[in-house]
């Protein structure tokens, strides 16, 4: 569905985008991630077709940019970093001009405007003028317009911008909807929005694309923990000598339970280390009270990637 080749961005001497592939399949949800300034609007403005690449190309469902942008438009849904304000249209008048632009007929625009109105919860609101609303209104006006056509692929740069945390769920409850249909591509810094609707993320770092990885890759920290009553020393060196443990620790004891954190080779299959831990464990006459993988927060893999830490991949 989308093709990223070698993309760069410079606004006079600064790149801000630099260098940049990636492809995205049908029906994906991905996370595009960034600190302020990293690039990330800018990649947008480029998917969406409304800024050209200083080089490099983009072709989305087929269309070749550089000279299709008006055709993928049709099929797309862009929510804009910086909405165009038309403060004196009312919601509904703006919905029919924006579902105009987007060459949906005459006829069938007042359905299609009721299925955004409803989708957003704008349906009491369709009166009003923009000027009048809140910011949160007025974002979720953006994510109306962006969903006219049922489009192929949505570019939501920022969605839950200016959005109450009521709103804010909303909002993630939508785009998980609307993934069944259309692939989504949203840009945040919030690590929670990722988590909460996105199967694979981007971090775009000073403009260059640093990761690219599923969150489920991302979050395993290859690390089990156990806990287990006995011996904690003979248990951690029974586990240790396991084939998948790359290391075990002792982290803590509590009475006659010992709970240790296993580090485990990359690459090995953890559902065999499991199997082979609760064997071991009966073996030394000790009890499993507990095996769960440890998952790493996103925030804190994301500061150890943009530092150049361990999570770089
Ligand atoms: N039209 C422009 N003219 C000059 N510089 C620009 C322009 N648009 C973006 N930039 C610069 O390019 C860099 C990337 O900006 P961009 O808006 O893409 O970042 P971002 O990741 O979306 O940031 P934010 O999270 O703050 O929205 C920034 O340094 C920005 O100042």
């Amino acid at each position: 569905m989308i093709d990223v080749q070698s993309v760069t961005r410079r606004f006079g001497a600064h790149i801000a985008v630099d260098n940049v592939s990636f492809r995205i399949g049908e029906r994906e949800v991905v996370g595009l991630l960034g600190h302020n300034g990293a690039g990330k609007s800018t990649m947008m403005r480029m998917l969406s077709g409304y800024l050209e690449p200083s080089a490099g190309v983009l072709f989305v469902n087929g269309c070749d940019l550089d000279t299709d942008a008006p055709v993928m438009q049709r099929q797309l849904g862009y929510l804009p970093e910086h909405l165009p304000v038309y403060p004196d249209m009312r919601v509904a008048e703006y919905l029919d001009y924006a579902a105009a632009l987007k060459r949906i007929s005459r006829a069938a625009r007042p359905a299609a405007i009721r299925r955004v109105l409803s989708l957003t919860d704008l349906g009491d609101r369709c009166l009003d003028r923009i000027g009048t609303l809140s910011r949160g209104l007025r974002q979720r006006t953006g994510v109306a317009q962006a969903l006219l056509g049922k489009p192929r692929l949505l570019i939501l740069d920022e969605p839950t911008n200016g959005l109450d945390p009521g709103q804010t769920a909303q909002m993630r409850d939508l785009i998980r909807a609307l993934a069944s249909e259309a692939t989504v591509i949203l840009s945040t810094h919030i690590m929670q929005e990722v988590e909460a609707v996105c199967e694979r993320v981007l971090v775009l770092h000073n403009g260059q694309l640093v990761l690219d990885q599923h969150l489920a890759t991302l979050k395993d920290s290859h690390t089990l923990m156990v806990r287990a009553s006995g011996d904690a020393t003979a248990i951690r060196r029974t586990l240790s000598q396991l084939p998948q443990v790359l290391h075990a620790r002792i982290d803590s004891t509590q009475g006659d339970a010992a709970t240790l954190r296993l580090e485990l080779h990359p690459g090995s299959e953890r559902d065999r280390a499991a199997g082979n831990i609760s064997h071991a464990l009966v073996g030394t006459g000790a009890r499993l009270l507990e095996l769960r993988p440890l998952l790493r927060d996103l925030d804190s893999v994301l500061q150890e990637l943009i530092a150049g830490g361990p999570a770089r991949g």
